[in-house]
């Protein structure tokens, strides 16, 4: 099994606040104190699987990245907020109050171990245009490489509902996958995935999941009763799939047991990658972003798309839906209304009636040259039900 060398780690809202709402600075304390100690360590490293996969420390360095909830729940207490608001203006308020406090709180934690924080607010747009996808890549690796210890949220204060990744579990699977992690450690109230609700009696922990199958029967619910967390285990869930399709391992497990889950210790739930380790730097697209809108395709092109991997021509699109500028990821539907991929559109929205049915021959003599493309190149696209 592959060193784990590079290690994302996220920690939910549930294990940062108080009973009563807002930070609990001896929580914040406890985790940056493991998290400060096995950076210094070496990789952790999964022992062979005949006794239940016990994970080891080899020699060398570690590099953490942070995904941090806590910052809605930070902001409640600070602004007489008794529970975590429904409406997006207030818990962008929230957020807004509760993620300096947050990050002041990190900062005076790590500061015990002469460690420097970064701050990095990321929004799903950040995920789905090339541009920024390579800078946040850039920002971390420098980070890491200049020794600082990167704390990763989501931009709530400026994520509109449409575009919000919403659950940080998921935000964790991409930022690993964009920062090249061998290791996803998704911490949280509960010390795995449990084959039922917890809460109830007589049900019990799954240690190991070889793929989706070994779930398909299993009752994944909601937050817990903290009430701060958003997704519950779906979110967990979904993430470690994410990571563990890209060929990431994934461990997810309690706070508590946040230790053993980075150094290589028999905790929690252990996600086996299911797929390749990959550069593809299209996962994001399909997972990352709410596409702007949408471009029917007739059937030759629908095949072409999906079996053909081809690119996307005019020739092929029968209706087109949405806001989008070039640049922007979109859906590409079947007639019958059915996503059958994404990718990054070649053209605005209002220039696709243009071109509806016409051929780029057609198009170059009659429009110019400039209309002579692609509407989505096969290397911006990406199939989602091969
Ligand atoms: N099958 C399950 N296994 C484990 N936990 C589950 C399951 N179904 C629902 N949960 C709930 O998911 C909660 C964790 O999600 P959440 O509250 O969003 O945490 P966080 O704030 O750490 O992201 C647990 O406290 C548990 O009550
Ligand atoms: N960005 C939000 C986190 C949303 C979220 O996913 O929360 P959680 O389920 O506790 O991981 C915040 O900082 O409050």
């Amino acid at each position: 099994m592959g060193e784990a060398r590079r290690i994302v780690v996220k920690v939910g809202s549930s294990s940062l606040t108080t009973a009563e709402g807002g930070l609990d600075a001896d929580r914040v304390d406890a985790l940056v104190d493991v998290l400060a100690k096995v950076r210094n360590a070496g990789p952790a490293r999964r022992a062979p699987a005949e006794g239940g996969g016990g994970r080891r420390a080899g020699g060398g360095e570690r590099e953490i990245v942070l995904v941090s909830s806590g910052a809605i729940a930070a902001g409640l207490a600070p602004l007489g907020l008794r529970r975590r608001p429904r409406d997006l203006a207030r818990q962008q308020a929230a957020a807004s109050v509760g993620q300096g406090l947050l990050v002041a709180r990190y900062t005076a934690s790590f500061a015990r171990y002469g460690v420097r924080v970064g701050q990095v607010l990321l929004t799903s747009d950040d995920m789905s245009r090339r541009a920024h996808h390579r800078n946040a890549s850039r920002t971390l690796d420098k980070l890491l490489a200049m020794g600082a210890f990167p704390v990763v949220n989501e931009n709530d204060t400026v994520a509109t509902d449409e575009i919000r990744f919403g659950d940080n579990d998921r935000l964790a699977a991409l930022v690993a996958h964009l920062v090249r992690a061998d290791l996803l450690v998704l911490l949280s109230d509960v010390d795995g995935v449990y084959d039922g609700d917890p809460a109830r009696p007589g049900t019990s922990r799954i240690a190991e999941v070889r793929g989706p199958g070994d779930l398909a029967h299993v009752e994944i619910g909601s937050a817990g009763k903290a009430g701060v967390g958003t997704g519950g285990m779906v979110t967990k869930v979904e993430a470690a799939s994410i990571a563990a399709a890209a060929g990431i391992q994934v461990v997810l497990t309690s706070t508590v047991h946040a230790a053993d889950a980075l150094t290589g210790g028999d905790t929690g739930t252990y996600f086996h990658p299911t797929g390749r380790r990959s550069a593809d730097r299209l996962l994001w697209l399909q997972h990352a972003s709410a596409p702007q809108g949408s471009i029917t395709l007739d059937d030759g092109a629908v095949r072409a798309v999906v079996e053909g991997r081809k690119s996307l021509l005019p020739a092929g699109i029968a209706g087109v839906d949405g806001e989008f500028s070039a640049g922007d990821p979109v859906e590409l539907r079947d007639r019958q209304g059915r996503a059958v991929a994404r990718g990054l559109v070649n053209f605005d929205a209002k220039e696709i009636p243009l071109l509806i049915g016409r051929s780029t021959h057609e198009l170059a003599r009659d429009l110019g040259p400039e209309y002579e493309r692609e509407v989505v190149h096969r290397d911006d696209l990406v199939v989602l039900h091969p």
